[in-house]
């Protein structure tokens, strides 16, 4: 039975309005990940990017790169990033929050994956606002009246050793890639995760696939790190494609959004608040002049939720 997608959190009452909708029951083997048994689970997307989310503060449980990697197998719970909560570590917190990728590899930020954590605690507690600790730091959340999510990402870092880079850059604005020399120079920036973002005339031309899972993998990045190409179509407005370090192609990227809208306004190709256009749909970016965090706003979608056993997975809602 198909599920019904797309439904969107409001953040007010109950764990998410929409999942009162939610009628199916699916089996999934989860031979590979049996120190999850009998956990529930909330399968939700921002704006496609699809996003697993694991509430574990009652009862703490590592998450091993192999178990993420067995549930996000097709056919099991496939997943673009898992968001883990675990219980907050400062009192002012909702959770800690780790970040584990299809691949099973740790990443210190998700934004679209922190959008639906935050529409999930803020249904969950009936507030409007969040606060989530992640390994990069805090993550101010606030659902706005139209069901959409500001998260203030913090500031990008832009030196060399902090995206980081193998070697010393002076203007990470402007990378010439060895071996890529066709593209132009890319712009390095950390949202808390490792970025480069080349500017192209069409990013529908780009082979996103060949490119992005070559350059994820080139040696100037030390930890990988997630390629996007970025077309610029008017000075508050961006085409944006990317390939996610640790998931691939994806159909929308929060931290890369971030890190396109400071690299094209870093480098005067627009102003700092932009409209970037996603294969999943628009992001608005606030670069903030007053402090330099960058504010991220988009939508979230509530798919479907389960519990999880050792050998199968039956929806819940
Ligand atoms: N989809 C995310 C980014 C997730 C992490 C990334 N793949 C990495 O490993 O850095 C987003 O919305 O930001």
């Amino acid at each position: 039975m198909p599920l019904p997608m797309g439904q969107h959190c409001d953040g007010r009452g109950g764990a998410c309005a929409a999942s009162r909708h939610i009628r199916s029951t699916v089996f999934w083997c989860l031979d590979a990940a049996p120190m999850l048994a009998h956990r529930p689970f909330v399968k939700m997307n921002g704006l496609g990017n699809e996003i697993l989310v694991l509430d574990l503060r009652h009862e703490p449980e590592d998450v091993p790169a192999a178990a993420a990697r067995a549930l996000a197998r097709p056919g099991v719970l496939p997943f673009d990033q898992a968001m883990v909560l675990y219980p907050p570590r400062r009192a002012d917190t909702a959770a800690f929050v780790r970040i584990l990728n299809s691949d099973g590899s740790e990443s210190g930020a998700c934004g679209n994956g922190t959008r639906c954590i935050a529409a999930y605690e803020a249904g969950r507690i009936g507030e409007r606002h969040v606060l989530f600790e992640s390994a990069a730091g805090l993550l101010d959340c606030v659902m706005q009246p139209d069901g959409q999510v500001t998260v203030d990402m913090g500031a990008p870092r832009l030196g060399w050793d902090a995206i980081p880079l193998a070697r010393p850059v002076a203007d990470t604005s402007a990378v010439q890639i060895e071996g890529f020399a066709s593209l132009g120079p890319a712009s390095m920036v950390s949202m808390g995760n490792p970025h480069a973002v080349f500017f192209v005339p069409d990013a529908n031309a780009v082979d996103v696939e060949a490119l992005g899972a070559t350059l994820e993998h080139h040696p100037l990045f030390p930890e990988r790190a997630n390629i996007s190409f970025a077309q610029v179509l008017s000075p508050d407005h961006i085409l944006l494609h990317v390939w996610e370090r640790g998931a691939g192609r994806t159909r929308a990227c929060g931290t890369a959004a971030c890190a396109t809208g400071v690299s094209t306004a870093r480098t005067g190709r627009t102003g700092r608040k932009v409209r970037v256009t996603l294969p999943g749909g628009d992001l608005v970016i606030d670069w903030r002049a007053s402090d330099g965090h960058v504010l991220m706003t988009g939508p979230v979608a509530l798919e479907f939720t389960g519990t999880l056993t050792s050998d199968m997975i039956t929806e819940a809602a």
